[in-house]
């Protein structure tokens, strides 16, 4: 859809380089073809996580249904069916139709950023912030065609028809005027600008809907937590924890005992984990804003805040920093190669203070939203290596693929890691239809 400029010429010939190592039978041109049109497109399925402390899975799903019924008769859109996931047991799913490629455009456009075109493909409305160009008329209840600016060439306010690379997203109707928009001193207003009606790619806006009672989260990320399997009473730390989707997952599967520490850079990440973990009354969580590459030090106490000695977390969740190349839907990338490969590196620095702060006999595991042999098998190689102590091991459930091909990993462990990958895609399964995402679980012997 967006072509083949979604990466820059280098990063595409590494892109070209790992598929030749990991699927080495296939064309690599035909699969990076196929593999840019999966990542330029959503899922055909939206995930939610219940909050099961709350309400049960068969509740929610009925409320959920009702309110999601409501949004479809408002914007006159077919109704969308919500499923229990047939494996995860707190996760629904509600299929999309099919993307519709004929919908008629109104002669208004509106512009928008990329990162807001993206969000709309996904389900969202327009937030004002993200609107870039809209016509002088346009006045609240104006029907309007949206176009995300691919590039980011369209200035801000721009009044007149974009002739910039751009991609229609569908139809809405304004709620602001463009005076509204883009004629204060500071910044645009908060809230609504457009609400999406009729999109190429139809899926539900989540956007407070029943807040206490779901998460909207990627499948295997709810399959992560559980992967880690946490019990109530342990104490467990989150090291790369924002905004919070996998730590109140966490602090739900314990039924809110024991303690989940939880980390991330700065002031503005905790303020997310901590809004995540109010809304769903999560009390053993405990944030805080710290380098988890300083998380050990063998003269601190066990408990407070960070760091911590040796040996003193039951289970860790390195869900951390990464490329994240496997988000979807991606419609322009601007990593450079050499920023790409700044992350193994600073993985690995987390990863030896994981190793540390787990008990003998504790689970690791190690996660990425990102699709590059170097960040995932390439780290799990580079730990068995490193780390005697540490056992590779079978992950329950297991919905995704095996470990790819390209490290010096033999079969038998490429089997324990679980791969949600892009390279190559199962028409049809949801639980293949997904972002890319890597899993590895480890077990720490002595
Ligand atoms: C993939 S995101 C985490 C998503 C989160 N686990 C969730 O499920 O909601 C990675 C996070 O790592 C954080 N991060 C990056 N470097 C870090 C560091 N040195 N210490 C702690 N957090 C870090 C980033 O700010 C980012 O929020």
């Amino acid at each position: 859809m967006a072509g083949n400029d979604v990466f820059s010429k280098e990063v595409e010939e590494h892109l070209t380089e790992i598929i030749q190592k990991t699927h080495p039978k296939v064309d690599p041109s035909v699969c990076y073809r196929e593999f840019i049109e999966t990542i330029t497109t959503p899922p055909a399925y939206t995930v939610v996580r219940v909050n099961t402390m709350k309400q049960s899975r068969e509740d929610t799903m009925k409320q959920l249904q009702r309110e999601l019924d409501k949004q479809c008769r408002e914007r006159e859109r077919e109704l969308s069916i919500v499923e229990p996931h047939l494996v995860l047991p707190d996760a629904l799913v509600v299929k999309h139709r099919k993307p519709n490629h004929e919908i008629p455009k109104h002669p208004l456009e509106v512009i928008v950023d990329v990162f807001c075109g993206m969000s709309v493909m996904r389900g969202a409305d327009i937030y004002c912030q993200g609107i870039m160009g809209a016509p002088p008329i346009m006045k609240p209840g104006d029907l309007v065609s949206v176009f995300v600016d691919l590039d980011g060439k369209c200035l801000k306010g721009l009044p007149k028809s974009f002739d910039g690379a751009r991609y229609f997203l569908g139809n809405g109707k304004a709620i602001v005027s463009r005076q509204d928009l883009f004629c204060f001193e500071d910044e645009a207003p908060d809230g609504v600008g457009i609400k999406m009606m009729d999109t190429i790619y139809e899926a539900p806006s989540l956007n407070n809907l029943l807040p206490q009672l779901i998460f909207a989260q990627n499948l295997p990320s709810i399959v992560c937590s559980h992967v880690l399997d946490p019990k109530p009473g342990e104490y467990i730390l989150d090291m790369c924890a924002s905004p919070g989707g996998k730590t109140t997952h966490l602090g739900t599967l314990m039924n809110n005992t024991g303690k989940v520490i939880a980390f991330d850079k700065g002031p503005s990440k905790i303020a997310k984990i901590e809004s995540n973990v109010k809304m769903w009354d999560l009390t053993i969580i405990e944030p805080y804003a710290f380098n988890a590459c300083n998380a050990f030090d063998p003269t601190a106490p066990p408990s407070g805040p960070p760091p911590y000695p040796e040996a003193t977390f039951d289970k860790v969740l390195l869900d951390g920093p990464c490329s994240a190349l496997g988000q979807r839907p991606l419609l322009k990338n601007k990593s450079s190669l050499k920023q790409i490969k700044s992350n193994p590196p600073l993985q690995k620095r987390i990863f030896d203070n994981a190793v540390k702060l787990l008990k003998p006999g504790g689970t690791l595991v190690y996660s990425t939203c990102t699709i590059t042999l170097e960040e995932n098998e390439g780290i799990v190689c580079w730990a068995l290596d490193k780390y005697p102590c540490l056992s590779l091991e079978d992950q329950f459930p297991h919905i995704g693929g095996s470990g790819r091909k390209g490290t010096n990993l033999n079969d038998t462990q490429l089997a324990k890691l679980q791969v949600f990958d892009m390279f190559s895609k199962d028409e049809g399964s949801y639980d293949n239809d997904t972002i890319g995402f890597f899993i590895a679980k480890f077990k720490k012997i002595v």
